[in-house]
């Protein structure tokens, strides 16, 4: 089985609160953009890789692809306001109607097994999506109070890779921009258009990097990694 994948790695890392774009924090010896790209240069199911950067770090990113030899990225191209617009914009440099996973640059830690897994699943259905279950109690509030406490039962916490049929996803897109819709992920789009999106269960070690203590959960889950810790 074979997919494409767009990374998004254009936003402005605000809730990092450093002075640059998270994706290029080192972990240990290499960039986070880096770490996430090697997964996918490495696993022999992905043919090709759409990298969407900030317009002035376009150059950065590509010398990264050249030095660290991620040779399986074909276009670098850039982003928008929003990760919808653009992860958009990397979905419109693929064609055909092969399997595309859209991926955050800002999650270095995806397992090569949960990506073919969601592989797998979207070759049944037209959309998948890695998650683990909520572990803590969620209660909405109203003000500073607390208005109910919400059955977790059935909550996820939804990660990425997500997998698309590239066309379906790409017509979720269009209607999202033609009616103003904006989601915090792609599977929502579908969603809007009662598309199927199946769940796979993932693992707690696929983080995003979005707040300063997710740099010190990286070094921990790095270590782990390498076998050093439980
Ligand atoms: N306009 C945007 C916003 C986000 N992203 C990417 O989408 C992923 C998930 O977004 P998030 O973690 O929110 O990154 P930022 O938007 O950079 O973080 P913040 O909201 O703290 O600024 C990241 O890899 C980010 O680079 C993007 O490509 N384009
Ligand atoms: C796509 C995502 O990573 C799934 O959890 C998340 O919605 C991205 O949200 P962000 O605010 O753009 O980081």
């Amino acid at each position: 089985m074979k997919y494409s994948v767009v990374i998004p790695a254009a936003g402005q890392g605000k809730r990092m609160k450093l002075n640059k774009n998270k994706q290029f924090l080192l972990l240990e010896d290499k960039p986070v953009i880096v770490h996430t790209l090697n997964t996918f240069q490495n696993d022999n199911w992905c043919e090709e890789i759409i990298i969407v950067a900030n317009k002035d770090e376009i150059e950065q990113i590509t010398q990264l692809t050249n030095i660290y030899k991620i040779s399986k990225v074909s276009k670098v191209v850039s982003g928008g306001t929003e990760r919808q617009h653009s992860v958009r914009n990397g979905l419109k440099e693929l064609g055909g109607d092969k399997i595309v996973l859209i991926h955050d640059g800002a999650r270095p830690f995806v397992k090569e097994e949960h990506i073919h897994r969601l592989v797998e699943e979207t070759e049944k259905t037209e959309a998948a999506i890695l998650a683990v279950p909520i572990k803590d109690t969620v209660k909405m509030s109203e003000g500073e109070f607390v208005s109910h406490t919400v059955d977790r039962s059935s909550l996820w916490s939804v990660q990425t890779p997500q997998a698309f049929r590239l066309q379906a996803i790409l017509s979720a897109h269009e209607w999202a921009e033609k009616n103003n819709f904006l989601g915090t992920d792609d599977a929502s789009l579908m969603e809007k258009l009662d598309k199927p999106v199946s769940i796979v269960t993932g693992d707690y070690f696929n983080i995003k990097l979005t707040t300063r203590e997710d740099i010190v959960f990286a070094s921990f889950i790095l270590r782990v990694r390498r076998g050093e810790l439980v």
